[in-house]
């Protein structure tokens, strides 16, 4: 059924957080640290814990059977699983989000979202191509001062915490839900020469509200499951906005702003380009990028009603 293998998924989902959040751990320990010495497909330098956690998360979801092909950030094309382990799942993921954290410690995490593929035959491109609206479970890991899952199947959003004692992931938190509207703002402001003035004029908004009110909190990690696990615990808002350099943003539709965005929505919040709401986008391509703003609904909105002045 279903849930069964659903269940199923998950299980193998959990056990490849467990190992990826060894490796992160035993990180220092060994010589993970640095460079892979390569770049990837969207211009990223990679990391060698990049190389490692992705190669665990290929290998863990092809020896589940339950997938038969799959987006990752490290790998150009379509990873199409070997013929003898297909099942019937789409995964798209980012293996280590916020590499640039890497070396100094701070919070880094994996995003996944996972897909029913909807053709028959040898698996195409067109089958990771779905919007964010066909996801059937998708979640992040935060490898931070406690390892922890998000986790949604449509059912609302729940977080579970490794409990390293036992091994286990414990329910930590059911059904949560984002704050109506919260105190906090995040993004890299550094880029505000390049911004479009709409941003600008929202953060001068934020920071000197015209109603005389107490103006927003700055809080930006720059690994994004660290931003968006704060903003949905906390409440308010995160974006990487377009910007002169990069007209779409720079984080990537398939395996970062879809499974986030599904997850913001299943805990009450909103996700959108500015534009579109994130899971409405038809993708056209496995990398492609696009302007990513989620949060409290009340911050959301906020933010677009600075887009339409401005549009
Ligand atoms: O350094 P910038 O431009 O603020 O970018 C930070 C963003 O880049 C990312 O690190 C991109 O993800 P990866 O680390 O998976 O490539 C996000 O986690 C983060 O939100
Ligand atoms: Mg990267
Ligand atoms: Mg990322
Ligand atoms: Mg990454």
């Amino acid at each position: 059924s279903k849930t069964e293998s659903l269940k199923h998924k998950n299980k193998s989902i959990i056990y490849i957080i467990k190992y990826d959040a060894e490796v992160v751990s035993c990180y220092s320990a060994g010589s993970r640290q640095g460079m892979a010495g390569s770049v990837n497909v969207t211009g990223d330098d990679v990391k060698k814990l990049d190389v490692l956690s992705n190669d665990l998360v290929i290998n863990m979801l092809q020896a589940s059977y339950s997938t038969c092909c799959m987006v990752s950030e490290e790998n150009k094309e379509l990873i199409v699983t070997p013929k003898d382990k297909r099942g019937k799942y789409v995964v798209c993921f980012d293996p280590l989000d916020g590499s640039s954290n890497i070396d100094c410690l701070a919070s880094i995490g994996t995003i996944f979202a996972i897909y029913k593929r909807t053709s028959e035959g040898e698996p195409t491109e067109q089958d990771a191509l779905q919007q964010g609206n066909s996801i059937v479970c998708a979640g992040y890991a935060l490898y931070g001062s406690a390892t922890l899952v998000a986790l949604s199947t449509g059912a609302g959003l729940n977080f579970f915490m490794l409990d390293p004692a036992i091994g286990e992931f414990i329910l930590i938190e059911r059904n949560v839900r984002i704050k109506q509207k919260g105190k906090i703002y995040s993004l890299n402001e550094g880029y505000a020469k390049y911004f479009h003035p709409s941003i600008n004029e929202y953060l001068k908004h934020k920071k000197h509200p015209e109603d005389g009110g107490s103006p927003y909190g700055a809080r930006y990690v720059g690994s994004m499951v660290s931003d968006v696990h704060r903003t949905i615990t906390y409440g308010g808002i995160f974006m990487y906005p377009a910007n002169e350099k990069s007209p779409k943003g720079k984080l990537r539709l398939l395996y970062e702003c879809n499974p986030i965005a599904f997850l913001m929505e299943q805990a009450g919040g909103l996700a959108t380009t500015g534009t579109q709401r994130i899971l409405d986008v038809q993708p056209e391509t496995l990398h492609q990028r696009v302007p990513f703003v989620v949060g409290s609904p009340d911050d959301v909105n906020e933010y677009l009603s600075f887009v339409k002045k401005f549009s």
